[in-house]
């Protein structure tokens, strides 16, 4: 890999902008946002042809999403062992010796993300590592649980250490067009963070056009949201190129027209370290480097850096070793 590459992307200096502390609701600027379904599709299509990256720098990139990775576990049997060893591929994502081999020193993902009762055990585990903890909150996955014990869960997860919540919103608020609700529902929502950044996950899969992507996305974004998220992982349709290129061009025109900067998080169904390159070609190209940092941009992924550990060990050696050496949890 070339120095020139490396500087470039995986060892950019942090930098963190004050956070989003949101807009008055703007109706007239929700209801104008507009989304033409064809012209986004063709768009998302061509991406993963046309930008593909160059051998030599590829395990530069690849470096650089490992940094962005909220390496997740979200099962019904996640125990405090499974997320110990989740926390320590966290703290050494990458074996020492391909490091060296690439001339690296140490990385690390970009934070943990694990459902409120794993919060202890993750905090615990990653004492001293500086990666936060992430807590999926408000009835995630449905967020159909009664209002107060959603706005409780999140005061709760904070009060066990949790620096980031994943909120989940009300998908009726954005089916029945009631962007009044869903702002409401927001801003109570930030104000129980506190100092923890809300990540609000749409679950765009469920949000049926595109129009009503870009609309949430918005309104998402007018409540104080400190990163828009695509879906829980648990909906039939998750991640996509082209509900993406909707939200970072949401984001896109609320930096522009506010000055603030928010954060994009692809979620669920993200596995494979090719499409971690095609999102990283797609924020580069529509919001720029600065978007490239842990502070704006994650992955969330259960099972991403394993395949993204075999490329990085092909790079290094010529060989692919097997998925079952790359275990998570
Ligand atoms: O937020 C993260 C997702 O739940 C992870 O989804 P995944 O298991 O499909 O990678």
């Amino acid at each position: 890999m070339d120095t020139a590459t490396k500087d470039r992307t995986a060892q950019l200096p942090q930098v963190t902008d004050p956070r989003n502390a949101g807009i008055e609701l703007d109706l007239a600027w929700v209801r104008a946002a507009q989304a033409n379904t064809s012209a986004i599709e063709r768009r998302a299509a061509t991406l993963p042809a046309r930008r593909s990256v160059k051998k030599d720098h590829q395990a530069a990139w690849l470096l650089k999403a490992i940094t962005c990775i909220d390496l997740t576990t979200l099962a019904g049997d996640d125990t405090p062992g499974r997320v110990h060893r989740l926390c320590a591929k966290a703290r050494q994502p990458v074996r020492r010796d391909i490091l060296e081999a690439l001339g690296m020193g140490p990385i690390t993902v970009g934070a943990v993300c694990v459902y409120h009762e794993m919060i202890a055990p993750a905090v615990e585990a990653l004492r001293g590592s500086g990666i936060p903890v992430a807590a999926v909150s408000t009835g995630f996955p449905a967020g159909l649980s009664p209002f107060h014990l959603r706005v409780e869960e999140i005061r709760e997860s904070v009060k066990a250490g949790a620096r980031e919540i994943d909120i989940v919103i009300s998908r009726r608020h954005v089916l029945t067009g009631n962007w009044q609700a869903l702002y409401d529902e927001l801003r109570i929502f930030r104000e129980a963070c506190g100092e923890a950044h809300m990540k609000a996950i749409l679950a765009t899969g469920e949000l049926g056009t595109l129009r009503n992507v870009a609309r949430a996305s918005l309104v998402a974004m007018m409540a104080g949201s400190d990163f828009i998220k695509t879906s829980t992982g648990k909906e039939s349709v998750n991640a996509t190129l082209p509900v993406s290129l909707v939200m970072i061009r949401a984001i896109r025109e609320f930096h522009e027209r506010t000055g603030h900067r928010v954060g994009y998080k692809p979620a669920g169904g993200i596995s494979r370290a090719k499409d971690a390159l095609n999102y990283l070609a797609l924020i580069k190209e529509e919001l720029g480097n600065r978007w490239l940092q842990p502070d704006l941009f994650r992955f969330g992924a259960s099972s991403l850096l394993g395949d993204i550990e075999r490329q990085l060990e092909h790079h290094v050696t010529g060989a692919y070793s097997a998925g079952w050496r790359h275990p998570m949890g």
